[in-house]
Order: C-alpha cells, then sequence, then structure tokens
C-alpha cells in the first residue's frame, strides 16, 4: 500500500502514531491534488465573497453619502437657490390665481389711465395707490409697488394672507398683477379712506368723529385681529398697526390692510428673531396688543403719535406710576381725551375705554391682556348703548 516504502525506510505504523506521511505516494498525491484543488475553489470563492460583501457594505454607502454631499453643494449654489425660489414662487402664484384674479398689466394701465397722477389716492411706503375703475370689479385701489425685487417678500406675503382668507374687518384683495418688474395688488376701494386722515385733518378740514364711530371702529379692529390670531389655520400677527393701515368702507367699518408684515404664530416653542431681537409667539400677539393700545389712545385722544411720540411716553409713564389699576386712570389721562367726545352722556364708556386701552399699553407685555379679551372688553362697551351704537 501507500504506506510500504515508508513504513521499511522509517518506523513502525504505532511509532508514526497518525502522523501524516512525509513522503506521499502516487495514490496519495492524486487525492491530495484532487482535494486541494476543491478547497482551493472553495476558498476563493469564499474570499470573492466576502470581498464583494464587504465592497458592498461599505463602498456604496460612501458613494451614496459622497453623492449626497455633492447634492447638498450644488443645492446650496447661488444658481440652484434662486431657481428654487423661482419655482417656489411661482407654485404660489399658481395656488393663488385660483383663488383670486390675475389681472395683466395692459388692464391695470386702462384702468387707471396709465398711472395717472389725478388717480392717486395714497402713496404709502412701499407703493403708489391708485383709484381705478374696472369693467368687472367695480371700483378698486391698485397699489403699484416701488421695487419688485426688495418688495417681493411683502408681496407674497399679503398674497397668501389677503389672497386665501375673507374677514368682515380685514381688506378684501381683488387681484394681482405679475409682469416682468411689476408687482401689482388690486383691493375692493374703500370710499371713506382711512382713519388716520379721520382722526388728524388737515388744517380747514374739520372731521368730527362722533363716539359712537370711535367705538365701533375700536369693535371691528379687535374683532379682526382676534380673529387672525385665533384662526385654526392663520395665527397671524399683525406688527405694523397704525391708524393709516386702518381703512374704513362705505359704513365706516373698518378694515385692516397692510399684511406685508405680518408673521405666523407659532404653535411649538419655536423662538423668533425680529430685528434681532428674540420673540416667542406670546410676544409677536401681545405686539398687536400693544399697537391696538396706542390706536385706542388715538382713538379717543386725537392726538397724533407720529408727531407726538412724547405723548404715548408720557401716558406709559403714568401708568406705571398708577400701577394700571382699571379703577384708576389719573385725571392728566383723562384730561388728555379729545374734549368733543366729553359731556354727551357717554363719559363713564369714555373713561373705561381710556382703562382698555391704558392695559394694551403695559410695558410688561405678560400684562396686557390677549386679543380676544380686548374685544370682548370693547364689545361690553358698546353694548352700553345698542340702541346708538347699532
Ligand atoms: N383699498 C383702499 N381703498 C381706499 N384707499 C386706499 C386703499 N388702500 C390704500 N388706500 C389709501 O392709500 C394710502 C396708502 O396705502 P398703503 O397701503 O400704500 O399705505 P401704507 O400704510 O404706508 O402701507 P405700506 O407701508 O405697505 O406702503 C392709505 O393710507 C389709504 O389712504
Amino acid at each position: 500500500n501507500g504506506y510500504s516504502s515508508l513504513q521499511e525506510n522509517n518506523a513502525s505504523d504505532d511509532e508514526l502514531g497518525g502522523r501524516l506521511p512525509l513522503v506521499p505516494s502516487k495514490e496519495l498525491w492524486t487525492k491530495f491534488d484532487s482535494s486541494f484543488k476543491s478547497g482551493f475553489v472553495i476558498g476563493y470563492v469564499f474570499s470573492a465573497v466576502s470581498l464583494l460583501t464587504i465592497f458592498l457594505s461599505y463602498c456604496v454607502p460612501w458613494a451614496r453619502l459622497n453623492k449626497r454631499k455633492r447634492n447638498k453643494v450644488m443645492m446650496k449654489t447661488p444658481m440652484t437657490t434662486s431657481l428654487m425660489e423661482r419655482q417656489e414662487k411661482k407654485r404660489k402664484e399658481a395656488d393663488i390665481q385660483m383663488l383670486i384674479a390675475r389681472i395683466s398689466f395692459a388692464e391695470l394701465q386702462k384702468a387707471t389711465n396709465s398711472f395717472d397722477r389725478g388717480k392717486v389716492i395714497g402713496v404709502g411706503k412701499t407703493g403708489t395707490v391708485y383709484k381705478a375703475a374696472h369693467p368687472h370689479l367695480r371700483f378698486t385701489a391698485v397699489k403699484r409697488l416701488f421695487d419688485f425685487q426688495h418688495l417681493e417678500k411683502q408681496f407674497l406675503s399679503e398674497l397668501m394672507i389677503l389672497g386665501k382668507f375673507r374677514h368682515k374687518n380685514i381688506v378684501p384683495l381683488l387681484g394681482f398683477c405679475v409682469e416682468s418688474r411689476e408687482r401689482i395688488l388690486v383691493y375692493q376701494y374703500m370710499p371713506n379712506g382711512n382713519l388716520y386722515d379721520w382722526l388728524h385733518p388737515v388744517k380747514g378740514e374739520p372731521k368730527i368723529m362722533e363716539w359712537h364711530f370711535r367705538v365701533n371702529i375700536a369693535v371691528g379692529m379687535a374683532r379682526g385681529l382676534a380673529w387672525l390670531h385665533n384662526h385654526n389655520t392663520l395665527q397671524l400677527a399683525h406688527l405694523n398697526l397704525s391708524s393709516s393701515c386702518i381703512l374704513l368702507d362705505k359704513n365706516f367699518e373698518p378694515r385692516i390692510s397692510n399684511f406685508g408684515r405680518a408673521m405666523h404664530i407659532m404653535t411649538s416653542n419655536a423662538r423668533i428673531f425680529m430685528a434681532n431681537i428674540e420673540m416667542s409667539e406670546w410676544d409677536l400677539t401681545k405686539r398687536d396688543v400693544h399697537q391696538l393700545g396706542v390706536l385706542l389712545l388715538e382713538l379717543i385722544t386725537g392726538e397724533d403719535p407720529l408727531n407726538n411720540s412724547g405723548f404715548y411716553h408720557s401716558l406709559e409713564g403714568k401708568l406705571v406710576q398708577n400701577n394700571c389699576l382699571l379703577s384708576t386712570v389719573s385725571a392728566a389721562l383723562y384730561c388728555a381725551v379729545d374734549k368733543s367726545l366729553l359731556g354727551q352722556g357717554f363719559d363713564r364708556e369714555v373713561l373705561y375705554f381710556l382703562k382698555v386701552a391704558c392695559n394694551c399699553i403695559q410695558p410688561i407685555p405678560n400684562r396686557r391682556p390677549t386679543m380676544v379679551e380686548v374685544y370682548k372688553m370693547l364689545m361690553a362697551i358698546k353694548n352700553t348703548h345698542p340702541d346708538i351704537l347699532g
């Protein structure tokens, strides 16, 4: 057998004791050769599979990661950003077109007599407003923005808010125009202009606003704002209230305008930065309450906050001294009330109105009432004389 020569030349089987033959016979070689070959093939296949697995598990995700990184870098380039922004704007415009009319520039040019100076009804900080007679929309106020690039955000904000929602105390937006550099908003025309002009008439043009008009305007403003703050999907703070953005319709119902700076109130604890000041959703609504308080004071005193900011500061100073208890409005404050309102049978209501206004402008935002509370307090004043106040 295969081990014979080995046994002859070297030692016995026992001696070998299962050791491997040092010199295998020819048969053994053939056996060894075939098992070695199959082992080699198995080993080879096994290593190849392992290598492939390692490659797939490390290299493919790495390649994907790199691709993602490359994509991120691509997304950050100004070209792609502006492209995405443009697409987003187009999508918003298309959405809004389903709700309000898109009007051509040519049509608006015709309606305003080529933006004739004689048709100007107001010049704001962002654009010129023209009165226009539109064949389908009747009388409209056409606001042509000055600078389409810098005001694009405000333009879209106004479109997205006023285009989607309607409220009896918010100015109705009827249409818009986006054509090359033109950005135009078309509103329903408010025949009684803005509140500022009524409260501060130019010399020689006395415009006396009776008490019930003022209360009705106050209630309407608070109702519109309370609706904005608490609407299910809107939840918006206006943040830019002044008597010039309160428009009056044919029944002297106030309509809030100018939503270019409005901000969504966060429902989470997210913090908002405005002019580098950190603010919470609470601060935003309380800001509107403060601005409404100033408006209420303007309504009741007839003082112009634009020309007399010291007046309001002194008022706030007095409020701090008096701790703003509802029972104590100082004689100085009471003296500030527009004299045409006193002695008409509403003095108690005037005093209460003044207290509401003072509460709204408390220096510490947490102490100010919510807009709904302001609305309810003003409604209570209005309801004391429902026969007159309607
Ligand atoms: N729908 C409207 N109906 C009648 N008059 C309007 C209407 N919209 C604006 N006006 C008049 O045009 C004036 C300027 O309006 P605009 O909204 O541009 O003023 P603004 O308060 O300075 O706003 P902004 O800061 O956005 O420019 C208003 O004060 C008002 O007299």
